[in-house]
Order: C-alpha cells, then sequence, then structure tokens
C-alpha cells in the first residue's frame, strides 16, 4: 500500500514511513493512493465478532503486509486487552434509535486511546526493527495529549513532548498528563490557544534540519496511523445496527476533523453510512463552512467543551483533497490562502461532493448544558460535554427509519465541573485514577516562541547512547 502526500510534493511512503513521518515533508497529510474496498459479505461477518478481529481485518489492509499478520495481529490484541469494556466500544441506546459509541473505556477515559493504544505499538515495533529513535511531539486541547502520554511513556525508542494551552484543558486533563513522571515525558504548557500549539508543531515538521536532527515524529491525526485505528469502530458500530444491509447515521462531535475523517475513509471503504453529521460547539468553522462555502478562521472561544476549541482543523485537509478530486493543485491555492488571509471560497465541485456526504450543526452553551440535563432526567445517562453536543446536534439531524449513532468522545469524569452544573452529578474518577489531585505535576511553562521551543526539546531529547 502507498501513501500520498495532500500537496503532492512529498515522496510517497509505505505504511511504516508514512507512520514515523506523521507529515508530508511538503506540509501535506498523508492518504492510501487507493482506498482498499471491503466486501459486503466481509462486512457482514464482522458482526458479533471480537473488537480485535474486526480491527485486523480493517487495519491490516492498510499496512499491506509490512507487518508480519501474526506480529500486527498480537499487537492490536495487546492493544485492546487493557480496555474496561469486553467490546471495547459499546453501544448503549440513549432513545429509540438513536445510540451513544462509548469509545472512553481506554485508560485515559477518551477516545484517543483507541488509536494511541495501537500507534504506540506500531511505532516501537517499527522503531525497534530498524533501530532507531524518535522525538514525538505533539499539540493537545486535553485528550490526545493525555492518551499519548500514557501510551508512550516509559518507552525506551521514544520521547515525548506535549504542548497543551496553558489554563485551557479541564483539571483532570491537564493532570492526566503532568503527573506522568517517567524520564522520556516532557509536558509544555503554552502561552496561547490550541491553534498556537498545532501551528508550533506544524512548523517544527517544516524545519527540516530541526526535524532531522532530532527525528522528529507526530501523534496527532496528521499521523494516518492514528486514522486508520478510528476506522474500526464505524464498522462495529454500524454492523450491530443491522449494516451493511441497513444504512446507519453517525454525529460526531468535531475539532481537528479526524474522528470524522476516519467515517468517511470507512464509507470509502464500503460501508453503508447515510450520513456523516459533524458537530460543533461555538468554535464553529465547520458547520459554516458547510453552510455558506467559505472557510474562515476566527477567533477561538473557550467552551465548557475544551478539547473541540479549535478553529483549524487539520484533517480538513484530507477532506478537501478527496474533494478536488485529489488534484494537490487545487488544494495548494486553498491552504496557501488561510495561511496569507485566514481563509478561502470552496470549488462549487467541492462543496456540493462534501454536502453529498456530510450535514453539520452547531449547538451554544446553554443548550450543550440542558442536553446533559435532560439525557440524565429522561436516560439515567451521563454525558460529558462534548458528546452533549453531538446528541444535541444529532437530534436535528435525525432521518426515519437511519438509526443514528453519536460517538461518545470522553468519559464524563474527564470534565466533573461542567457534568455538576448541568445535572447535578459529579461523577467519580475510576479507582486507578483515584488519587490523580494528589499526584506530583511536571511541566513547563513556554511562551509561543518556536525557536525557545526547539531549544527546550533539543536539550531533553535523549540520544541512544544515554539508554545504555
Ligand atoms: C472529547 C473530545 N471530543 C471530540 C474531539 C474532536 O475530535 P476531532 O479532533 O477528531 O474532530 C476531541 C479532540 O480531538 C476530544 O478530545
Ligand atoms: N481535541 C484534540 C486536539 C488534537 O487532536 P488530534 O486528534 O489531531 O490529535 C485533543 O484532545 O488534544
Amino acid at each position: 500500500m502507498e501513501f500520498v502526500s495532500t500537496r503532492g510534493r512529498a515522496p510517497v511512503l509505505s505504511f511504516s514511513d508514512a507512520v514515523l513521518a506523521g507529515l508530508a515533508s511538503d506540509g501535506g497529510l498523508y492518504l492510501p493512493r487507493e482506498w482498499p474496498r471491503l466486501s459486503l459479505e466481509e462486512i457482514a461477518g464482522f458482526a458479533g465478532r471480537p473488537y480485535a478481529e474486526v480491527a485486523f481485518a480493517v487495519i491490516s489492509r492498510f499496512v499491506g503486509g509490512e507487518i508480519e499478520d501474526d506480529v500486527l495481529r498480537a499487537m492490536i490484541e495487546d492493544a485492546y486487552a487493557g480496555f474496561r469494556h469486553p467490546s471495547v466500544a459499546p453501544l448503549v441506546e440513549l432513545e429509540p434509535g438513536h445510540f451513544a459509541l462509548e469509545l472512553f473505556h481506554g485508560p485515559t477515559l477518551a477516545f484517543k486511546d483507541v488509536a494511541m493504544q495501537f500507534l504506540a505499538r506500531v511505532m516501537d515495533h517499527i522503531l525497534a526493527e530498524r533501530g532507531e529513535r524518535a522525538t514525538i511531539v505533539g499539540a493537545t486541547s486535553g485528550d490526545t495529549g493525555s492518551a499519548a502520554i500514557e501510551a508512550f511513556r516509559g518507552r525506551d525508542n521514544t520521547d515525548i513532548f506535549i504542548l497543551h494551552p496553558e489554563g485551557r484543558t479541564s483539571e483532570v486533563q491537564r493532570r492526566q498528563m503532568t503527573s506522568v513522571l517517567d524520564d522520556n515525558v516532557h509536558n509544555i504548557a503554552l502561552r496561547g490557544t490550541f491553534d498556537d500549539c498545532q501551528n508550533t508543531v506544524k512548523a517544527l515538521f517544516n524545519n527540516a534540519s530541526f526535524r532531522k536532527d532530532v527525528r522528529l515524529s507526530g501523534v496527532n491525526s496528521i499521523n494516518w496511523g492514528r486514522i486508520v485505528a478510528q476506522i474500526v469502530y464505524y464498522f462495529t458500530a454500524a454492523v450491530s445496527l443491522g449494516a451493511p444491509l441497513r444504512p446507519v447515521s453517525f454525529t460526531v462531535p468535531t475539532g481537528n476533523f479526524g474522528d470524522i475523517f476516519a467515517g468517511y475513509a470507512a464509507k470509502r471503504m464500503g460501508l453503508n453510512i447515510d450520513k456523516l453529521v459533524i458537530a460543533t460547539n461555538a468554535n464553529d468553522i465547520l458547520a459554516r463552512t458547510l453552510e455558506t462555502g467559505r472557510y474562515e478562521i476566527q477567533g477561538v472561544h473557550p467552551t465548557i467543551s475544551p478539547s473541540m476549541d479549535i478553529q483549524i482543523s487539520s484533517n480538513f485537509e484530507r477532506l478537501l483533497f478527496e474533494a478536488v478530486e485529489r488534484n494537490p493543485d487545487a488544494l495548494g491555492p486553498l491552504m496557501g490562502a488561510i495561511a496569507q488571509s485566514g481563509g478561502f471560497d470552496l470549488p462549487f465541485g467541492a462543496l456540493a461532493a462534501i454536502r453529498a456526504e456530510f450535514a453539520a450543526g452547531t449547538t451554544n452553551e446553554p443548550a450543550t448544558r440542558q442536553t446533559m440535563a435532560e439525557t440524565y432526567r429522561s436516560a439515567e445517562y451521563l454525558l460529558d460535554p462534548h458528546t452533549a453536543v453531538g446528541v444535541a446536534v444529532a437530534r436535528t439531524a435525525r432521518r426515519d427509519g437511519v438509526p443514528m449513532v453519536t460517538l461518545a468522545t470522553a468519559h464524563p469524569a474527564k470534565f466533573p465541573e461542567a457534568v455538576r452544573d448541568a445535572t447535578g452529578i459529579e461523577p467519580p474518577l475510576p479507582l486507578w485514577l483515584a488519587d490523580l489531585y494528589e499526584r506530583p505535576e511536571r511541566l513547563s511553562v513556554l511562551d509561543n516562541d518556536q525557536g525557545e521551543i526547539e531549544r527546550f526539546i533539543k536539550a531533553r531529547t535523549r540520544s541512544g547512547e544515554d539508554l545504555h
């Protein structure tokens, strides 16, 4: 399987190289050259199979034999063995025909664990086979960072540096990151927003000598290894609701567009998805884009769903690439316009192509709280504020006869204040995190200054010799 960059100027890579590269050298994002297709029989055969088996069937299509089947299968089984629910990603019916897909049964209580537990094992395997090390740098609004740190802590082949926006995550999210004291883990609280963190990470990738010197790699959803693992739960959920014979719709609380792009990939692979519904909070750039045809960056609004407080939605580039029929020369000027003027108008054909597959909706803070309160009253089910954004939008987007699945992206205990304010109930942390508030923290507060961040990282990156 070959992977191509959305910008068309980076080398075509294998699965392993695309995973280690993270971002393409031309600033683009990697995608498979062609979508692998699964037959209807194969999809139907996923019904009732263990999650790890479906994951192997889906992921191996992208690995293309580069990792031996037995090794890949063992890695996948190991990645999901630690999840606290036997189904890994169970469905819960909230109201007739509307389901929550619980993606928060991993170690850090958010959907990021599903991909990160796999990605860390794959990266470690590839690096060990090659006798190489890597420096991972990631940007987080709270959940990617905690999942990545948990997955990579203590690993000899990697140092990990996570940038979060100072004071803009929940306390639980921050502590999940900063209380991990392993030598290879470094937390940077950036004086800025999540978009500043993400722009800095991209700038580090675009500095060719820094990239080479530290052997830079990334674990944000710019890395195809993340998306590939997130495709799996669309298959398991849809099949248990009657796919491939019956179409299913999905609503996804959206920020960086990685999770919903995985749904789009599942559809390209042959899954019978009716609509993919983008749900946004006040940071509604994607909903505005679908409505008006103009992608335009505005200031970031802090909300009670902080992990979605994002304006520059990095994976939207992958969808645009598809919508302009994979023509990098059509995509390049659009991406250039973001840097120059903060936005662009979608070409008419591209907008029509996106509207054919996606719908979008926005909720405000009172409606999010009301959805949390109502869902607790009617179903005795606690939603975290991100999932609540999804549930609120899903209710407006449902079609008769088509089951709707809203992705439950985080456990309510990650956002105890928001949940208590809305419902009067404060969800407790699970036992393994019960002492989180007592654990010592370690973090460095830095200005949003690329040079300073590069010096910080270089000074702390361990070479192979340091380990012996
Ligand atoms: C809890 C939660 N929900 C939703 C999102 C948005 O997901 P994505 O960035 O893949 O669109 C995030 C962050 O990524 C998150 O942490
Ligand atoms: N909401 C995310 C932002 C980063 O998203 P990613 O999926 O691109 O890693 C977070 O929790 O950090």
